[in-house]
Order: C-alpha cells, then sequence, then structure tokens
C-alpha cells in the first residue's frame, strides 16, 4: 500500500497502546502517514509517524535508531516511543510546527527574504552537523524535512524530521564504512547532490549540497528544474548551473561554500566550522541580524531578490501542519531569541574555507 495514499492507517480516536489518541492526520509523504495524536500520560500532542507492517520499503526501523541516538539533542524531535499492532509500526515523536517548505510556500513570493533564508539555512547546517556527529547521514535533505517548533519557546527553531532514508557511516568500531561501488538513487531528486545521481556512496559532504539546493530555493523562490521530473535531465542542469548563476552572482560567500564542497568525496569530513563562517560573512555582509524577526512573523518585505530566469510557483513537497503552532500568537515577540555566540562573532571576521580538513 501506498502510505501517502487517502487509505488512513489510523482512525480518529484510536488509541495505541493505551496512551496516544490518535487526533487526525497531518501529513504523508512517500514512505509514511503522520498523525497528531494527544498524550495521555504527558498532556500534550505528539506526533505519531505509520507505516504498514508489510511496507515494500519499511522506514520506521532506521527512524527510531536515528531519533534514539538524537534523543535529547536541541536540533531533532525527543524520542516518545514506538511499538507496532498487527497492521503498522509506529513511532511516536515530539509535535513540532510548520516545515520550511509550507513556510516558504506560504510566503507572497513563495521565497523568504535574505535574512530569513540565511538564518534557516545556519539553523539547518546546525542540525545537519548534530546528525553527522552521531555518525548518521540524513540523505533526504530538503526544506519540507525542517520544521520550526511548535511551541513559544521553540518557534524560532529549527528541527531536523525523517531519517528514512539515513545511513550509518562509521562501523562498530568507529571507522569510516566502505564506500559501495553503486547504490541505488537516494534522495528526493529537486536536492539530491550529482552524486545521488550517479548514484555513488553519498558522504557528508553530499548532504550538505541539498542543503545549498534549499538555500537557493529559500532565495529565489525556486531552482531552475523544479518542474522536471526525469533525473537525467535534472541532473544535466546541475551541471550546467554554477553556483554563481545560481545566485546571480549576489551571494560570493555561498558560492564559495558549494565550490568548497563540490571538491569533497565520501571520505572527506567537512569543515563544518569553515562552512559555517562563511556563513557568518554572508549573514555579516547583507546585514542580517540574528534577532531580526522571520518573515512569517512579521510579513515586512525586507531586502529579496528576484530573478527573472525562476518561475514564481513550485510544487514543493510536504503537506504537513501542526496544531499547536502558535507563532501568530507571538508576532513579533521575540521569545526564542538567540544573539550569536562570541565564537560565531569571531568568525565573521575570519577568512573561511581556505582549509578543507
Ligand atoms: N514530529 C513532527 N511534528 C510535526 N510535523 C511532522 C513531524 N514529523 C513529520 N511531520 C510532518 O509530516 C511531513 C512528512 O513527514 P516525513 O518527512 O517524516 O514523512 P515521509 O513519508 O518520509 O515524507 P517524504 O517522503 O516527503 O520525505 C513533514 O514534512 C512534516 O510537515
Amino acid at each position: 500500500m501506498d502510505p501517502s495514499s487517502e487509505i488512513s492507517l489510523l482512525e480518529n480516536g484510536e488509541t495505541l497502546r493505551g496512551r496516544w489518541t490518535i487526533n487526525g492526520r497531518i501529513g504523508g509523504g512517500g514512505f509514511g502517514q503522520i498523525y497528531e495524536a494527544f498524550d495521555e500520560v504527558n498532556r500534550e500532542f505528539v506526533a505519531v509517524k505509520v507505516e504498514p507492517r508489510n511496507a515494500s520499503k519499511p522506514v520506521l526501523r532506521m527512524e527510531v535508531v536515528v531519533l534514539k541516538r538524537l534523543h535529547g539533542s536541541p536540533y531533532s524531535c525527543s524520542y516518545l516511543g514506538c511499538g507496532r499492532t498487527d497492521n503498522i509500526n509506529y513511532l511516536v515523536m515530539q509535535m513540532q510546527g510548520k516545515n520550511l517548505s509550507e513556510l516558504r510556500r506560504a510566503q507572497p513570493a513563495q521565497k523568504f527574504s535574505v535574512s530569513t533564508s540565511l538564518r534557516l539555512v545556519y539553523e539547518a547546517l546546525h542540525c545537519i552537523e548534530a546528525v553527522h556527529a552521531e555518525g548518521f547521514l540524513h540523505r533526504d535533505v530538503k526544506p519540507s524535512n525542517f520544521a520550526i517548533g511548535a511551541s513559544s519557546a521553540t518557534s524560532r527553531k529549527v528541527f531536523i524530521l525523517d531519517f528514512g532514508l539515513a545511513r550509518h557511516f562509521i562501523d562498530s568500531q568507529g571507522r569510516l564504512r566502505s564506500p559501495r561501488s553503486s547504490v541505488g538513487f537516494r534522495g528526493t531528486v529537486r536536492y539530491a547532490s550529482l552524486n545521488a545521481h550517479r548514484e555513488k556512496e553519498l558522504g557528508r559532504h553530499d548532504d550538505l549540497i541539498s542543503l545549498f539546493y534549499m538555500a537557493v530555493e529559500f532565495l529565489f523562490g525556486s531552482l531552475p528544474w523544479k518542474r522536471l521530473k526525469d533525473k537525467s535531465r535534472v541532473a544535466a542542469l546541475k551541471k550546467q548551473y554554477t553556483a554563481n548563476c545560481l545566485l546571480g552572482g549576489k551571494f560570493p560567500e555561498l558560492e564559495s561554500i558549494y565550490n568548497y564542497l563540490e571538491q569533497l568525496n565520501y571520505h572527506t569530513k567537512p569543515n563544518y566550522e569553515n562552512v559555517r563562517k562563511a556563513l557568518c560573512r554572508c549573514i555579516l555582509n547583507n546585514k542580517v541580524r540574528f534577532d531580526d524577526p522571520f518573515d512569517w512573523e512579521q510579513q515586512d518585505q525586507q531586502s529579496s531578490y528576484s530573478s527573472s530566469y525562476f518561475e514564481s510557483t513550485d510544487g514543493g513537497v510536504g503537506e504537513g501542519r501542526a496544531r499547536g503552532f502558535d507563532s501568530h500568537g507571538n508576532e513579533g515577540k521575540l521569545t526564542n531569541y538567540r544573539e550569536p555566540t562570541p565564537s560565531e562573532r569571531m568568525l565573521i571576521d575570519e577568512n573561511p574555507l581556505n582549509d578543507a580538513e
């Protein structure tokens, strides 16, 4: 059964393990269905991801492994439980707010301001680094796999979702696993790195290249290959467009990040710190403040760029929504404002990406 089909795997009012009462479906991608449920023990809303027990491509097992490893991380959902019934496998986790794809598509020109774009990318970089630090590649980095928090305390934070395609890249001895010579395509065509198109074993830099494509889409509203489904045609365009061209020459620091990442391979650990430095320089040069309101908090249409070769709408993925999201209730209030740390401030003045680790 296609889990994203209209056939719901859970009914409203149904209770899992006598604790989580289903309250409605909030999303469903290619691999699972996501429900809102009420946790009768902690008296709060939670998210439940479900797949059929006989799924042709089961993903929840890996999701549970990764979420448990990340439990307590400020960049991922808390793990709350998992189990199975006669028909389904399920995973219960912390409820987050809207995903970054739906937030972007809700913007007037379907793009974020420079300020919002750069800060979201900055936060998403932390998320990806946290996953890599636990020895996992995400392999499906895209805007619908990041969400802002659902509470006033977390509504200015970004959380990474969906570890269904994750892969452990280190072995039990802590060594890098040997790359396989060929693997099938992994990820989402629009954001996949060229290595994914080549069906090569993906490395840490490939997750960051997908983040770069997210950045372009945030800033300009779309990617040139957004309407193409054919993987080889998308790959041809990804080869054709330089970072300079994708960014219209407006963000040299992001260009330098892409050009750096492109030189890396499966074996090299990206220098996350230097990528962050380059991003910080971009933030500084564009006069972005970490305490600016996000676009959805205050629609003030600050400096955003337009680009004639991009079209204005997209068929972005991710249909999730989450109740309890309260950014409107907190509009204008910087409930979770985070100053750059002293080391981040220092980074801004240094020259990044000179040395690859
Ligand atoms: N913990 C959560 N809290 C709130 N919303 C969530 C949560 N987990 C997932 N969602 C919503 O459901 C959507 C789909 O979730 P997820 O990506 O895990 O499913 P999927 O089947 O793997 O999707 P895809 O195939 O598109 O990657 C997310 O984009 C998000 O909007």
